[in-house]
C-alpha cells in the first residue's frame, strides 16, 4: 500500500441543513458516526471520517450545518468554524437537494472558496424523475459558482457514491496515508462517547429536546481495562433537566445504562459511565462557553 503514488488529503462537506451531509459521509465511510435526523442542526460539531482504498485516502470533514433563521452567537462561531474548514481543505463538496436552491444554499455559496476545488454534489436525486428537469437545474446551479465539477447522487440509497469519489481522487495531493487504514474516525473515542449519549436523547426524549442540550465529557480515566467516564448533559433550563431526569430518575438511569451498554460494545471494554444533568443558561449564546468546548 505504501506506494509513492499515494494520495490523500482533506474533503469537506458542505450545504444548508438537511441536504443529507451526514447521511453521504456515513455512506462515504461505511459507517455510521454521526447521528442524522429529520431535524436540521444536528452535527454540532464537526466529524472526521476516513475511506482508505488502496492508492487514496479520503480525510472527510463533516462541517456544522447552517442556521439561516436564527442567528445567535451560536451560529456566528459555527459560520466562521466552517469558513476556516473551507480555507483548509484540498476539496470541497458543496451539496444541494435536487430541485431546491433555496435562499440558506446561496448563503453557503456565498462563503465557498474560490481557490479551491469545489465540486457540485446534487443529491436525493431518488425524488427526481424527470432527468431533464435534474439538468436544467444543474445550469441553474452552475450560474451561481464556477464548480469544479458536479455529481449526482442518493447518498441515502449510496447511489453513485463511487463516481463522486472518482471525482474528488484527482483533487488528493500525493502524500503516504496519514491515518491506519482500518481507523474509520480520527475523532476519539470521547466523541464518540458524546454520540452514543446524543442518540439516546433524541431516543428517549422525541425530537425537540435534545436540540436544547449539549453534551460533553467531563472526567475520563483508564483504570486497568476499564474506561472511567462522566458525562454532563447540560440544559437551557430546570424543566427541560426535570424532563430529562424523568419520575424518580427512571429516565436518565434508562440513557445511562443504555449508553454505557453500546460503548462497552464499541470500546470493547468495561465501561463504569455516570450522566447527569445540568443547567447552563443561554448557553447557546455564549460564545465564551462554546470556546471552552472547543467550537470556536
Ligand atoms: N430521499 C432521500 N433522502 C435523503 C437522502 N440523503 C439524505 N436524506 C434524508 O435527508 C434528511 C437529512 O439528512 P442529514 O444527513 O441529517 O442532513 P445534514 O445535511 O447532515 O443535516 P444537518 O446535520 O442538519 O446539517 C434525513 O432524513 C435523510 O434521511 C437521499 O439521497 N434521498
Amino acid at each position: 500500500m505504501m506506494d509513492m503514488n499515494y494520495h490523500c488529503g482533506f474533503v469537506a462537506i458542505v450545504g444548508r441543513p438537511n441536504v443529507g451531509k451526514s447521511t453521504l459521509m456515513n455512506h462515504l465511510i461505511g459507517q455510521k458516526v454521526s447521528i442524522t435526523s429529520k431535524k436540521a442542526q444536528t452535527t454540532r460539531h464537526r466529524v472526521n471520517g476516513i475511506h482508505t482504498e488502496e492508492a487514496a485516502q479520503f480525510i472527510f470533514v463533516d462541517t456544522p450545518g447552517f442556521q439561516t433563521f436564527h442567528r445567535n452567537a451560536l451560529n456566528d462561531v459555527l459560520n466562521q468554524s466552517v469558513k476556516d474548514t473551507l480555507s483548509d481543505v484540498d476539496c470541497v463538496l458543496f451539496v444541494l437537494e435536487a430541485k431546491r436552491l433555496t435562499g440558506a444554499d446561496r448563503e453557503v455559496i456565498a462563503l465557498l472558496p474560490k481557490h479551491r476545488p469545489v465540486i457540485l454534489v446534487v443529491n436525493k436525486v431518488d425524488k427526481v424523475k424527470d432527468k431533464q428537469e435534474l439538468a436544467d437545474f444543474i445550469e441553474e446551479c452552475r450560474a451561481e459558482f464556477e464548480f469544479a465539477d458536479v455529481e449526482v447522487v442518493s447518498a441515502k440509497h449510496g447511489h453513485r457514491l463511487a463516481d463522486l469519489l472518482d471525482k474528488v481522487r484527482p483533487h488528493l495531493p500525493e502524500s503516504l496515508p496519514l491515518y491506519p487504514d482500518d481507523m474509520i474516525t480520527d475523532k476519539s473515542e470521547r466523541f464518540l462517547a458524546t454520540e452514543i449519549v446524543r442518540e439516546k436523547l433524541f431516543r428517549y426524549l422525541g425530537e425537540e429536546l435534545p436540540y436544547a442540550m449539549t453534551v460533553e465529557v467531563e472526567l475520563w480515566e483508564t483504570e486497568g481495562e476499564m474506561y472511567r467516564i462522566h458525562i454532563a448533559v447540560l440544559v437551557d433550563r430546570d424543566s427541560q433537566k426535570g424532563i430529562l431526569i424523568g419520575k424518580g430518575g427512571e429516565k436518565l438511569k434508562k440513557i445511562s445504562t443504555e449508553a454505557r451498554l453500546d460503548m462497552e460494545q464499541m470500546f470493547e471494554r468495561k465501561v463504569f459511565l455516570k450522566v447527569w444533568a445540568k443547567v447552563k443558561s443561554g448557553w447557546a449564546d455564549d460564545v465564551r462557553f462554546l470556546k471552552e468546548f472547543g467550537l470556536s
